[in-house]
């Protein structure tokens, strides 16, 4: 029986990772019996682990709560986080008020990183208003949402304000989710790609550790107005982002940064978006407030679960059990 699967890796967690094949992402494997003897020794471990390559990148869900939270709500919140079992193999923050954020790290977990909305390019100074990176971290946080939409449209910062902000956080240390997003007028008018583009070409001038930075992209349109991307809309844009990403970065920028995607996830969508390929976590608003977050976060393990049956069962019938 032959089968083949697309960027398939196999990993025992005792051994780390282990490449069955140097696969690029064109590359497919064939589970024939000549590739079955190299894959079966690894599916004797009882911890096996199977991923795409997408998951070489670690899952990415983050939770904004915008201005919708007070303390009686993140205690709600820190409620159902805690008592939940979340999948380890995705990292999990929450975007919290700037008030809040010493209360939120407090009583989250610290397995759950809490970021800020946003901040300034300085590190002090008479800025009414504002906060900084070093304020962040004073108040126990590693990470800041910069560029979001609502920043973007609500109160017109610039690209060049945002790239500013970007190249200060990551001087002073703290890990940034950048983000782009596309109107519903970019989209009608073909300008999509244009648009996105001059966000990513802005962004990665101020980046100076790619590592630290996870990019998101949100369909504006798509948030909050009853109308849902498609899987393929969204699995398009992010294959440009990174395809951008390796031809004005780098190859292994393109194949390390996480792109997550933002604009009505919820429990119902998350399972068929976080198959995509190009696809490694969410950006997510209102379900951020619910239970569903914890669905959210999960959302990967499904689809994980579903290709370790696929190989347990490969297994099984290679061995005529
Ligand atoms: O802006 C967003 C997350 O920051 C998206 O919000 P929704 O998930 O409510 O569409």
């Amino acid at each position: 029986m032959v089968k083949t699967y697309s960027n398939v890796l196999c990993c025992t967690s005792g051994f780390g990772c282990i490449k069955v094949k140097d696969l690029t992402e064109a590359h497919t494997v064939a589970l024939d019996p000549g590739l079955t003897s190299t894959v079966t020794p690894l599916l004797h471990y009882s911890t096996l682990n199977v991923f795409t390559m997408s998951s070489l990148r670690k899952f990415f869900v983050i939770g904004n709560w915008k201005m919708n939270v007070n303390k009686t709500r993140i205690d709600n919140i820190v409620k159902f986080m805690t008592a939940a079992s979340l999948d380890p193999n995705t990292e999990a923050v929450v975007g919290c008020p700037s008030c809040y954020l010493s209360y939120a790290r407090h009583h989250l977990p610290s397995e759950i990183g809490v970021a800020a909305q946003n901040c300034y390019k300085v590190p002090s100074g008479n800025f009414s208003g504002e906060i900084s990176p070093a304020m962040i971290q004073d108040c126990g946080c590693e990470w800041v949402i910069l560029g979001h939409p609502e920043r973007r449209t609500i109160f017109n910062e610039p690209d060049e304000l945002i790239s500013e902000k970007v190249a200060h956080a990551q001087q002073a240390g703290m890990k940034v989710v950048a983000c782009v997003c596309e109107r519903k007028e970019d989209r009608d008018s073909n300008r999509t790609e244009e648009v996105l583009f001059r966000q990513m070409e802005t962004l990665a001038a101020s980046i100076s550790d790619w590592s630290r930075v996870v990019v998101a992209f949100e369909a504006l349109w798509a948030s909050g107005t009853g109308i849902l991307a498609t899987p393929a809309q969204v699995q398009e844009v992010l294959a440009k982002l990174r395809y951008w990403l390796r031809h004005n970065v780098s190859q292994e920028v393109a194949n390390a940064t996480r792109i997550i995607y933002a604009g009505s996830v919820s429990s119902g969508n998350c399972q068929e978006l976080a198959k995509l390929k190009d696809l490694d976590g969410f950006l997510v608003g209102s379900a951020a407030l619910k239970p569903d977050i914890v669905d959210i976060i999960n959302s990967r393990s499904t689809h994980v679960s579903r290709l370790i049956n696929i190989f347990s069962s490969h297994e099984r019938l290679s061995k005529g059990v």
